[in-house]
């Protein structure tokens, strides 16, 4: 059993909208990303495990406890930062921010000042005046102020926010792992999971697709690689030992998909007059758009 459970979950809401058949599991001190594009079910998925919907079958817990009959105390224990979130817009910022402590039974509230300060947040203005961007900051200080949570439920946490202060979250999140936390993230920002993230769960048309170690990602994912020799009857030469080398006719350059084949690859090239090099490694983009597109296998 992990700290985050989740065992065959489904909601439909019709029309091949919702979650089906769901079944993940977020370890301890794990950080796991969770991936999909738009409407795949992320949110939903995240809305049951806070207590705030109850699946149509199966069940979902945290540290054990049922996430929808325990939906109070999960929702008081668990750092958790919403996809969109209802402010009470008559308050400021540090009223707010002051608030949620209150209902989370916080003593201190200096976790909540370095982070305002980390994020370079001044939160005395009203929250109805707020950007996007300060207030998805206020949400931020919320879900990883109280330091007595070691479980996070983050639904897409960088939206809004700058590409400089989407650094600031990736060494948040750096930070909170090594502390031993638990952090379940829902995103749209590859870089950013394949920056925190130990695993990333893929769903797509409310069903999970894949379930991909990030080590092993980074290992096994494809170069391209393109060889100049000094003569062309050397690259034809060395492309013909290759199935998957292309040479142009006449041409120099070969030019090839190279996975755990490199080091013989390499070695080949050896042999010959090589002139120019170039290696470019697929993104983790690229590895996971075959999953999102269309035709995407099921
Ligand atoms: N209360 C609801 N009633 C009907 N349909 C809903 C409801 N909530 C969500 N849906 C539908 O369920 C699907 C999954 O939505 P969800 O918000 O979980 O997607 P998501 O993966 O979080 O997407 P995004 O990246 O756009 O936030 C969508 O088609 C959405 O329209």
């Amino acid at each position: 059993m992990g700290v985050i459970d989740i065992n065959n979950i489904t909601k439909d809401y019709g029309n091949g909208r919702g979650v089906f058949d769901v079944s993940f599991t977020v370890e301890k001190g794990e950080v796991l990303g969770f991936l999909g594009p738009n409407g795949a079910g992320k949110t939903t998925t995240i809305r049951q495990l806070m207590g705030f919907i109850k699946p149509d079958s199966g069940s979902l817990s945290i540290q054990g406890m049922d996430c929808f009959k325990k939906a109070d105390k999960i929702q008081k224990s668990v750092g958790y930062l919403p996809g969109e979130i209802a402010f009470i817009d008559s308050m400021n910022g540090m009223e707010f921010i002051s608030f949620v402590a209150k209902l989370k039974k916080m003593n201190g509230m200096g976790r909540a000042h370095e982070l305002m300060e980390m994020f370079e947040l001044n939160a005395s203005g009203k929250l109805k005046k707020m950007s996007k961007g300060m207030k998805q900051k206020i949400g931020i200080v919320c879900a990883f102020m109280d330091t007595g949570a070691d479980i996070l439920i983050l639904d897409e946490p960088t939206s809004g926010l700058d590409p400089l202060m989407q650094n600031r979250f990736v060494e948040l999140i750096l930070a909170e792992k090594r502390r031993g936390r638990t952090i379940l993230m829902s995103s749209h920002m590859f870089e950013e999971v394949e920056r925190t993230c130990g695993r990333a769960a893929i769903i797509r048309d409310g069903r999970l697709v894949a379930m991909e170690d990030m080590g092993k990602l980074r290992e096994g994912r494809q170069k391209t690689v393109e060889f100049t020799f000094s003569k062309a009857a050397m690259a034809a030469e060395f492309a013909s030992g290759f199935p998957k080398a292309a040479c142009q006719g006449g041409s120099r350059t070969v030019t090839a998909q190279v996975g755990r084949n490199l080091d013989a690859f390499v070695k080949k090239a050896g042999m010959y007059t090589v002139t120019d090099l170039n290696v470019r490694t697929q993104s983790l983009e690229e590895f996971f758009l075959h999953f999102y597109g269309e035709g995407a296998s099921e």
